[in-house]
């Protein structure tokens, strides 16, 4: 049989079969992850096919190809990595320009990793009943960039249920990701569109509370019109992606497309003769803000190896 992964506790897999039922999964014992090294091998997410024991639970036998994955380091000495969530469909990005302020290099850098990883990114604006008329037009500035590269963006007040519906549709049978900064109101949006999430938020926090592995536990929340949303809290970033220098232009989809152009073709876009893409950054075919934030990960990636 086989089925979707959708908790996690470190011991036991809760697998919703294709007929709908939730049946609680071990590993078989002699599984093994071929891919990567992780601190979980099966992670919420997953395909997997399973055997039925004859009391109701069941042998995870084997895990279906991923489309994609996130990670992070289990801790900073660990080589391991934990997997937070497999064949994401959409990762939700959630930003402010005020109350806190998201930075357009926060939101470049998580956009070229997700590029990386190759899951769609929505941008969501929150908190708009709060804007006043520069913020309105900072953001809706914003948004026409944004959206002209290919990111879609909602306008949205998750105190205020504004924009909620759309969203809703949205999010509808596919695996989303939640994900940023901290006081951009995740937990209040989250609350909004699943109601009942509120006690498992708690219950996730009190099993970190006692300090045990905090990253074995984790849980989809289903949506009531069908889906689930991965919550990461704590998480900035989908972690680290080791980029090639050449690589990092690749994750901005306007730089990749005026890079074709340069006259060579492993440019990093500094100051080569014939570069497309500066030529692109000055006649404003690419946007200043985005080229900055292209420079600071090409800086940051080689330890300032790289640098304008
Ligand atoms: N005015 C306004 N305030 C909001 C909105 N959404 C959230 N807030 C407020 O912003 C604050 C932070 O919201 P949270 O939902 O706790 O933010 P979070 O992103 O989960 O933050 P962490 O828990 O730190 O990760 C709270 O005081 C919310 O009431 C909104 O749409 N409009
Ligand atoms: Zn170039």
């Amino acid at each position: 049989m086989t089925g979707l992964v959708i908790k996690n506790t470190g011991s036991w897999y809760l697998v919703r079969s294709e007929e709908g039922k939730d049946i609680e999964c071990k590993l078989k014992g002699n599984f093994r992850l071929k891919e990567i090294k992780s601190t979980n091998p099966i992670s919420v997410g997953d395909k997997v096919s399973f055997l039925a024991n004859e009391d109701g639970t069941g042998l995870i036998t084997e895990i279906f190809d991923r489309k994609n994955y996130i990670i992070r380091r289990s801790s900073n000495l660990s080589k391991h990595s934990h997997i937070i969530g497999a064949n994401l469909d959409l990762c939700f990005l959630i930003v402010t320009v005020t109350k806190p302020i998201t930075s357009t290099v926060f939101i470049d850098r998580f956009l070229a990793s997700a590029e990386a990883y190759r899951v769609p990114v929505n941008l969501l604006f929150n908190k708009v009943d709060l804007y006043d008329e520069d913020e309105t037009e900072y953001m809706n500035a914003l948004i026409d960039l944004y959206s002209y590269i290919g990111y879609p963006c909602h306008k949205i007040s998750a105190l205020n249920n504004i924009g909620l519906d759309e969203l809703k549709s949205n999010l509808k049978d596919k695996i989303t990701l939640f994900s940023g900064h901290s006081g951009v109101g995740k937990s209040t949006l989250i609350n909004a569109l699943v109601p009942e999430s509120k006690l498992k938020t708690g219950a996730i926090s009190d099993y970190h509370g006692k300090g045990m592995h905090t990253t074995t536990f984790s849980e989809m929340m289903e949506l009531a019109q069908g889906g689930f949303i991965i919550d990461t809290p704590g998480i900035k970033g989908f972690g680290t992606v080791d980029m090639v220098p050449e690589e990092i232009g690749h994750y901005f989809p306007e730089i990749f497309k005026f890079s074709h152009d340069c006259r060579f073709n492993n440019c990093i876009h500094i100051n080569e003769p014939g570069c497309a893409v500066r030529e692109a950054v000055e006649n404003h075919y690419i946007s200043e803000s985005r080229y900055k934030s292209y420079l600071n990960i090409l800086e940051d990636e080689t330890n300032g190896k790289y640098r304008k």
